[in-house]
């Protein structure tokens, strides 16, 4: 499994009112197979992945993804790492989802046998019928699967879901949970979904750019059910 290192990793923004915390300082190491990061909105989740991809450098201490730091070694770590982002849009450049799957692979795969891996990986997903689809005519969840594929194409040690499943009905919430399952890189996924999250070795909960809660999976998840309800009912049912 890749290693990921955070050592007193901080993340702070100038703000008109002299700087906002998005990540207070963090040390934790992860190797576990499946590791999944939740809380509430704005409390953290993305900028935590975002700083494993070196899509943003931490203002203190050090992120290392297997001892490559990421400040200084933002390349050779993102041949390591994939990253799926929220938004389709942001993977989804091609006019359609084998074209952007083949250019993924342009990366990793000799061209002749692009194609033959593209229609793979599509199929996986049951997006084979809709490969050659104008992207644009795609509903958004067919298209938050088809930025999925693009990333699994080129096979990466370490996967990181910025909450994939927002958009995606119940059936193919299911798939995207099988898929994952199945997978065999280790898999950091942001995530509303608390079954999803249930189901991981490790949760991070975040909470104000802290991690206030480290644990296994059922433990972490019923950890954040109970400071959520008390949040809202203050000394009332949990
Ligand atoms: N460049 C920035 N400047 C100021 N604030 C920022 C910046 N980037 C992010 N933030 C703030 O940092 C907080 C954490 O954002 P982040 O996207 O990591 O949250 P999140 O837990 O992923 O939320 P969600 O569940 O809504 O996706 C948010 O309040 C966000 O508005």
């Amino acid at each position: 499994m890749t290693r990921i290192e955070l050592d007193r990793a901080t993340v702070e923004v100038p703000t008109d009112t002299g700087g906002r915390v998005l990540l207070h300082p963090t040390t934790l190491t992860l190797t576990e197979r499946r590791v999944a990061v939740i809380g509430p909105n704005g409390s953290g989740k993305s900028t935590l992945l975002r700083l494993l991809d070196a899509l943003l450098e931490p203002t203190g201490g050090t992120v290392r993804v297997d001892g490559l730091d990421t400040r200084h070694q933002p390349a050779a770590i993102r041949r390591r790492v994939g990253f799926v982002f929220t938004d389709p849009a942001a993977q989804l450049i091609m006019p359609t989802l084998r074209e952007d799957v083949q250019l993924s692979l342009r990366r990793t795969t000799p061209r002749r046998q692009r194609a033959d891996r593209a229609t793979e990986v599509l199929d996986a997903l049951g997006l084979g019928p809709l490969a050659d689809q104008s992207v644009f005519d795609l509903s958004a969840g067919e298209r938050q699967l088809g930025a999925l594929a693009v990333v699994l194409a080129v096979d990466p040690a370490l996967l990181l879901l910025d909450e994939p499943s927002t958009l995606l009905d119940l059936p193919n919430t299911l798939l995207l949970r099988r898929t994952l399952d199945r997978l065999d890189q280790q898999v950091l996924i942001s995530t509303h979904d608390l079954d999803l999250a249930a189901g991981c070795e490790r949760v991070l909960v975040l909470d104000g750019g802290r991690v206030v809660v480290d644990d296994a999976g059922p433990a972490a998840v019923q950890a954040y059910r109970r400071r959520t309800a008390e949040r809202l009912l203050p000394g009332g049912r949990g």
